[in-house]
């Protein structure tokens, strides 16, 4: 079993990578530990990993390194592991894996998986897999202007500060998306391949991240106040029951304008607008409990 760490993610803490790591010997699983040395180098890794005849791979950090895991992945017929290590963890919170280290090493070394179906995202950045979401509008703001070191120190709570911080920055235009040939407009838009956004956090209840197709929410109302108010439903789960919020399903989907707006994929900057999202060629096998 190959385990890609990425040693940036999260709040950099190594001891429940170690904690894991013992429990798979434990288990009698012979691990690779690999690190990766920027951003994107997980991808190569997987990749060479699957190539060398590793039937597991596993992603260790948050929901970017899955995500550049998973690009090394489809196609290769290897399985899908996660240790998470990141900040949100929201696909680790969407497929209920356990927080406790035995527990996470059993699901590893076992052979129970679900499929996990990729969207693939089309920026001015390039074109790659996603696991979770893409953001265009006031979320994706706030992720590319977030302070990587106070993410590391505070974890959620960045966006928290980040999210009161940009409120009455941001300037929240118009932004003009078609799904499935139907044009609308929005002041955020987000795609989700899962449900939940932001962590534990019910979003898209229709969303289904083992088939191909996406949900999307939009929110068509814009300025400081309606931002609030998302912020504020987000820990209650009633982001997706807002006045003024959309949920849509889509095969496909185009963001066209306004060009030059930023990009979140899983949690991460992803380049600007104009968007295209359609699905991935095939799905990857992820290791979960019964
Ligand atoms: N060695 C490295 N140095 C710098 N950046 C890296 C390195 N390895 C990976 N990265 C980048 O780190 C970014 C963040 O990783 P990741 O999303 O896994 O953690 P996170 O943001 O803390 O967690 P989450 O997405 O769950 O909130 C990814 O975009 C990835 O490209």
């Amino acid at each position: 079993m190959f385990v890609i760490h990425n040693p940036t993610a999260g709040r950099r803490n190594t001891r429940r990578l170690i904690a894991v790591i013992e429990a798979l010997k434990r288990l009698g699983a012979p691990v690779t530990l690999m690190e990766t040395r920027y951003g994107g180098h997980a991808t190569l890794l997987a990749r060479e990993a699957a190539a060398s005849g590793a039937d597991m791979v596993v992603a260790a950090g948050g929901d970017g390194t899955i995500a550049e895991t998973v690009a090394g992945l489809v196609g290769t017929g290897a399985r899908l592991g996660v240790i998470p290590l990141g900040t949100a963890n929201v696909l680790a919170h969407e497929f209920g894996l356990p927080e406790n280290a035995a527990a996470l090493a059993a699901i590893l070394h076992g052979r129970h998986d679900t499929p996990l179906w990729p969207g693939m995202l089309t920026t001015n950045a390039g074109s790659k897999p996603f696991i979770q979401m893409v953001g265009a509008g006031f979320d994706a703001h706030v992720v590319h202007t977030i302070d990587l070191r106070l993410k590391r120190q505070l974890g959620r709570s960045a966006y928290v500060y980040q999210t009161l911080r940009e409120l009455r920055r941001y300037h929240y235009p118009q932004i003009v998306v078609t799904v499935d040939g139907v044009e609308h407009e929005a002041a955020s838009v987000i795609v989700s391949k899962g449900r939940l956004y932001g962590g534990p956090y019910m979003l898209a209840p229709i969303a289904r991240p083992g088939e191909r197709g996406f949900a999307v929410t939009l929110f068509r109302d814009g300025g400081p106040l309606a931002a609030l108010r998302a912020g504020a439903a987000l820990p209650r789960g009633r982001l997706g029951r807002l006045p003024g919020v959309t949920l849509l399903q889509a095969s496909r989907l185009d963001i066209t304008a306004p060009a030059g707006l930023p990009v979140q994929a899983d949690g991460d900057p992803a380049g600007l607008l104009p968007l295209s999202v359609h699905d991935a060629s095939e799905p990857v096998l992820l290791a979960v409990g019964r």
